[in-house]
């Protein structure tokens, strides 16, 4: 391409703002789509930028983009459906929301799917603090297309030294990935703020593992995306790191908070909280077996509390590690 990419980012919470910054250091000319410019939270994730204010590259508006290169897709997964459909089918489109759309149990790419089918789709995902990532920190993430070389392509126009973008040509483990990780983000969080120790959090988080293996497995996915960026790793973060949402959640529910008043004090979107009913009909019509994610959904619906949650785990048999 001889002219600078043009890159249009839709959603300028948290992630749509961070991504709209790396897409100017990848050397872009990027429009931020925000439902409102006046009140975006942009401050939330620049605290170090003088003023916060954003390059001369980005352009912000609460009108759509008619032309681009890219479309980057940036809100919550609840809203992708509504915000998509102002969206021009001028160029690829990228998800890069992490969910399950509660009421039809669709990932991301399959609501895009249904709406432009004839556009080039991808999903982009991986272990991403937005607030890091803006501020320009190393960090890796994977550009999934079912075409190889059309998931490279993508890739190549938002990846810089310090934000290495690996293609993938598996969408579908790719979404699985991104939408359980948060659900068990809330399990990792319940663990820690009941005091069950750190030795029931590293257990939880790898047999987790096992669990989302199984479900992309059986939505088509490939079992060894589980063991990349947007499984293992944004597992690992999410899990771990206080600054996630989802964790943050979890934690103030193990600590005896009721699940609505938790979400409540939360700003910003913990995926998980919606997603996990979602994820959880889905693995039952598959007839796959996700004990983690039936019980996050227990305790968010406040059907159990958190020591019911740890029994129904902790009973159930121990069989072979890799049977
Ligand atoms: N924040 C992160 O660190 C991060 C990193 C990677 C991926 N993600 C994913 O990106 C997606 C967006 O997360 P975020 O952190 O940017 O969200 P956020 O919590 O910062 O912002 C929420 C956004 O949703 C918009 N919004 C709220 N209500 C809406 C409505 N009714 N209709 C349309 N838009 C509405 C708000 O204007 C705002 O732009 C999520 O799927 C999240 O999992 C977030
Ligand atoms: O704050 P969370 O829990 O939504 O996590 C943010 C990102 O998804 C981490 O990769």
């Amino acid at each position: 391409m001889t002219h600078s990419a043009r890159i249009a980012v839709i959603g300028a919470g948290a992630w749509g703002t961070a991504l709209a910054l790396q897409a100017a250091r990848a050397g872009a000319e990027v429009s931020l789509w925000a439902r409102n410019p006046a009140t975006m939270s942009a401050g939330r994730v620049m605290p170090r930028l003088p003023g916060h204010a954003l390059p001369p590259r980005i352009t912000v508006s609460d009108v759509m983009p008619r032309q681009a290169d890219l479309i980057l897709l940036a809100c919550p997964m609840q809203h992708l459906r509504t915000i998509a459909r102002n969206v021009p089918p001028c160029a690829p489109l990228i998800a890069c929301c992490k969910g399950v759309e509660e009421t039809t149990g669709l990932l991301p790419l399959q609501v895009l799917g249904e709406m432009f089918p004839h556009s080039v789709l991808g999903i982009l995902s991986g272990p991403n603090f937005a607030h890091e990532v803006a501020a320009g920190l190393p960090a890796a993430a994977v550009l999934a297309c079912t075409d190889r070389t059309q998931a490279r392509r993508l890739a190549d126009l938002l990846t810089t030294p310090a934000f290495r973008l690996y293609a993938s040509d598996d969408p579908t483990g790719v979404q699985v990935g991104g939408a359980a990780k948060n659900v068990v983000a809330i399990a990792a969080g319940a663990t820690i703020g009941a005091k069950l120790g750190e030795n029931a959090r590293a257990a939880l988080i790898t047999r987790s593992i096992a669990e989302l293996s199984r479900l992309s497995h059986a939505l088509g996915g490939r079992p060894e995306t589980l063991s990349g960026l947007a499984g293992i790793g944004d597992l690992l973060l999410t899990c771990t790191g206080a600054a996630s949402r989802n964790y943050r959640l979890g934690l103030a529910i193990g600590q005896g908070t009721p699940a609505q008043q938790a979400a409540d004090a939360l700003e910003g979107v913990a995926e998980g909280r919606a997603t996990a009913p979602a994820l959880l009909r889905l693995a039952r019509q598959h007839g796959v077996s996700t004990p983690v994610i039936a019980t996050v959904t227990s305790l968010l619906a406040g059907t159990i509390d958190m020591e019911d949650a740890s029994q129904l785990l902790l009973s159930r048999p121990v069989g072979h590690e890799f049977a």
